[in-house]
């Protein structure tokens, strides 16, 4: 599925600690599979820590061998659980977890998380200088540097599965349904799950929305008996009551809008086989950069390779939303 990279042992490792952090995202557990048996294989000793910053902040880990990760490549969400933690912002609170991570001789660190979670990550190597490898896990794609991430083929096909069925009964009742998906403040899921459901409109936090504008044409459209019903997908990162601003600027034209927020459903359940892959060939491979003397880096993937992208680039800059995909989104829906 992706080209590895070929890399060759140069640092010692003895003891590594994994964690995951922030949404959880179906294919963690297959990362986390994926790190502790490839490490395994290479000698090395492993702890997860459970509830990702907060976990290491309270020193809360536990050894894993081979059987602790039994079971689980096909389980979503994450059997280390996951947390937020407002107290890694903290300078002091990062010094104190890696003095927690010597206490125990573990050498280094890998993050399975988000683009928050792989930002503490390069602080932490920054300020610590204990060696720490990301990998991309969210369901948002919203990370620079990667084309993919762990959870977001999952989320997509859930976030499908539930339009289909909408589609069906807004056909049945020819009604629009405007269907709010997640993404935080990025339209890629969005742009993707919208194309994929053949929606006749995807509103995006990235691009200018009039919703005068987006009311007449669907109105105009149901009126003319080309578009009586319809799926709008709208990103949950547009501005506030935008949803509900819509809906009832179709209520004014006579429409009998609908709103389904599709929540946290997209980001459990059992992670699609290509995220396992993805996920267990970043957990391995991450290993693999560690040991060939690699960090301050998150493995991702690019053009069918997988890749090491800079912790540093992902605070720079952001990820854009291809104009060329919008476009395309755009010419399928008239
Ligand atoms: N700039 C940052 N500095 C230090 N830690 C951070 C930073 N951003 C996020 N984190 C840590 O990562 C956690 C998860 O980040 P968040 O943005 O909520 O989710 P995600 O990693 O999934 O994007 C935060 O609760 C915090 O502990
Ligand atoms: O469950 P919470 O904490 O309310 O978070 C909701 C957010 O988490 C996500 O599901 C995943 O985002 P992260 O990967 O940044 O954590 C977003 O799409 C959503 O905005
Ligand atoms: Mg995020």
């Amino acid at each position: 599925m992706y080209t590895l990279p070929s890399l060759e042992a140069t640092r010692s490792i003895s003891s590594l600690a994994v964690l995951t952090s922030g949404g959880d995202a179906p294919g963690m557990n297959a990362a986390i599979r994926g790190v502790v048996r490839s490490a395994l294989s290479q000698g090395i000793e492993v702890y997860g820590i459970r509830r990702g910053y907060s976990g290491l902040l309270q020193n809360d880990m536990i050894p894993l061998n081979s059987a602790s990760v039994s079971n689980i490549v096909q389980r979503g969400g994450t059997f280390l659980k996951s947390a937020r933690c407002p107290e890694f912002h903290d300078s002091d609170n990062r010094r104190r977890a890696a003095e927690l991570l010597k206490q125990r001789n573990i050498d280094a660190l890998i993050v399975i998380g988000g683009d928050g979670s792989l930002s503490g990550a390069h602080l932490f190597e920054e300020e610590t200088g204990i060696p720490v490898i990301g990998l991309p896990g969210t369901i948002d794609n919203d990370i620079f540097g990667t084309e993919d991430t762990i959870g977001f083929d999952t989320a997509m096909n859930t976030a499908l599965d539930a339009i289909d069925r909408i589609r069906d009964t807004a056909d049945s009742h020819e009604r629009h349904f405007l269907v709010e998906v997640m993404g935080r403040n990025s339209g890629f899921l969005a742009t993707h799950v919208g194309i994929a459901a053949g929606a006749e409109m995807i509103l995006v936090p990235e691009y200018a929305i009039n919703i005068e504008e987006i009311a007449l044409q669907l109105a105009a459209s149901h009126r003319a008996g080309t578009g009586s019903s319809g799926i709008i997908v709208v990103a949950e990162g547009n501005e506030p009551n935008l949803t509900a601003g819509i809906a009832q600027q179709l209520q004014q034209q006579g429409l009998t809008p609908h709103i389904s927020i599709l929540g946290h459903i997209q980001r459990g359940g059992r992670p699609s086989g290509h995220d396992r892959v993805l996920a267990s060939c970043l957990g391995a491979v991450a290993v693999d950069y560690l040991l060939a003397g690699y960090s301050d880096i998150m493995v991702g993937v690019s053009n069918g390779c997988v890749v090491d992208v800079p912790l540093d680039d992902l605070i720079r800059y952001r990820k854009g939303l291809d104009p060329e995909l919008l476009k395309i989104a755009l010419q399928l829906h008239k």
